[in-house]
């Protein structure tokens, strides 16, 4: 060891001193660099996450003067920081959840009625309920649909798919007014092709914050919801393909969505697409039946349910064959199993929203079928319900002529082709079970989609009914929901129903 060495004739032992010593060091060098590469990286998703989405996993509700405060724990968002350098946007990207369920009282009711264009807010004061929240989300990659293949790695986030800002502001052309699909309460829709040729909508919500915040969080939510468990069924309802939102100042949030192309049931039935011709009784009741599906899907097939709580006619959009797409869960609400709940808030369209809800903010799904009920009414009468024109509103129209035995004067009169008396009977009578005042009566969308359904197979149904049910059964159910007292008006129909009976 006390040797000398040929290296500057050191001894043996100080060389091996040096070379442990200096091996220490670099050691030493690595690991805090490494340390602050660590820290550094942390504190940059974490003061993303402070700054834009504060507390996401809050449902949130908007109070008196329209502020957002924050209720309870759905969705938990993991927050991802792109690799893309040029790009100035940071991903949302939802993550797994824990279940939560606290419950959680509210004091007041209040009114909100968002008409076309317009909103107004009454007050209430009403009274107090209690949710119970459930949760799950899966991380699985489900969206992996064959209309986003070859587009960026960026997409492998998780379930979702996702692009850079810069994309979508360049499928857009740079969110042109050309490109303006329409414009609802809570942003405008553009339309867009991605790189790979995909048409895509896209939701820019409007620049203040408390609304597109919550737009963006119950959309995610909900739809985060039919992702985990069944997207397969997803045909009649609106494919998110991802979430965005630009961390530019001022932030911009974004949805993007499946592009259907034949615009919307309101456009056809009272606007723009007017001028391709009148929807027929055919396509309506296509229309009708795949919303009706849509419903039954979202009330029944999964757990927790969703309710819509904005089934209007601008929201069920059209595709080539005239498949119908609910779309804008932006006031969606998950449920457990025959739970309701009081909201503080009633939120839907003037004219759709069911007497119960608006009385006293009682949220189920039977409020989505008093809905449907005045969307088949629509479809129907070729009427609008959020017309203010008219001196009684459409269900109360509707009830006073079949209750006078006019019932096929109420049938949309720009029809050319219109529907048999059986078959017009049979859906008014599904409609009117729909908005049926008292909430328990009304069937379950499943049954309605039958009710829909026989109108289609009308033999085939016409032998179930022979078997499962009575003549006077169907003679009551019409006294019923009409006010018609006289047994004599009723008739049966070659097939076995039993109608009303009208009177030239
Ligand atoms: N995925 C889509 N494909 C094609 N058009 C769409 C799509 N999503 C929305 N639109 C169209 O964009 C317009 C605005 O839609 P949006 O859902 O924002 O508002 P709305 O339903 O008309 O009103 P509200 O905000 O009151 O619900 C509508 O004309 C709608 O038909």
């Amino acid at each position: 060891m006390s040797k000398k060495t040929s290296f500057l004739g050191l001894k043996l032992w100080v060389l091996i001193c040096i070379c442990v010593g200096a091996f220490i060091v670099i050691i030493l060098c690595i690991l805090s660099v490494w340390v602050t590469f660590r820290k550094r990286s942390k504190t940059s998703v974490e003061r993303f996450s402070l700054s834009h989405i504060p507390n996401v996993s809050k449902d949130i509700k908007v109070d008196r003067v329209g502020t957002l405060t924050s209720h309870e724990s759905l969705f938990q968002p993991v927050l991802e920081k792109s690799s893309d350098k040029n790009s100035d946007k940071t991903l949302v990207h939802l993550g797994e959840t824990k279940s939560s369920d606290p419950d959680n009282n509210t004091q007041c009711s209040s009114v909100y009625h968002h008409e076309r264009g317009l909103s107004s807010i009454s007050w209430e004061e009403g009274s107090c309920g209690t949710v119970r929240k459930h949760s799950s989300l899966l991380h699985g990659g489900l969206m992996t649909a064959s209309p986003l293949i070859g587009l960026p790695e960026i997409s492998h986030l998780g379930w979702g798919h996702w692009f850079a800002f810069r994309d979508l502001e360049f499928s857009t052309n740079r969110f042109s007014a050309d490109a303006v699909l329409g414009e609802g309460g809570y942003g405008v829709v553009y339309r867009g092709r991605l790189v790979n040729g995909t048409e895509v909508a896209v939701k820019k919500l409007f620049n203040n914050l408390g609304q597109a915040e919550k737009e963006f969080r119950v959309e995610v939510e909900a739809i985060g919801h039919f992702f985990h468990n069944c997207f397969a069924l997803l045909g009649n309802i609106i494919v998110y393909y991802l979430l965005v939102f630009s961390s530019s100042s001022p932030t911009i949030w974004m949805l993007v969505y499946e592009y259907v192309n034949n615009g919307n049931l309101e456009q056809w039935l009272h606007g723009a697409m007017c001028q391709h011709g009148i929807l027929t009784w055919e396509a309506r009741m296509k229309v009708i039946l795949g919303t009706a599906k849509a419903l039954a899907y979202l009330h029944e097939a999964i757990e927790p349910k969703v309710v819509h709580r904005d089934i209007k006619s601008s929201n069920i959009l059209i595709d080539n064959e005239f498949n119908a797409k609910v779309s804008d869960f932006g006031l969606a609400k998950l449920l457990g199993s025959g739970e309701s709940h009081i909201t503080t808030r009633v939120m839907g369209t003037f004219g759709y929203v069911a007497p119960e809800y608006a009385n006293s903010g009682l949220l189920n799904e039977k409020s989505d079928i008093y809905s449907f009920g005045v969307l088949l009414l629509e479809a129907i009468t070729g009427r609008d319900p959020v017309d203010y024109a008219r001196p009684v509103n459409l269900v109360e129209w509707l009830k006073m002529m079949v209750g006078t035995s006019k019932a096929e004067e109420v049938v949309d009169p720009g029809l050319e082709v219109k529907p048999t008396t059986r078959v017009l009977k049979h859906t008014l009578l599904a409609a009117l079970r729909c908005v049926d005042p008292d909430a328990d009566k009304r069937p379950k969308m499943s049954q309605v989609v039958r009710m829909l359904e026989a109108d289609e197979y009308p033999i085939h149904e016409a032998r179930r009914n022979r078997k499962s049910r009575t003549a006077s059964m169907e003679i009551e159910a019409m006294k019923e929901i009409t006010g018609q007292t006289d047994p004599e008006n009723m008739s049966r129909d070659p097939e076995g129903h039993i109608s009303e009976t009208t009177h030239a």
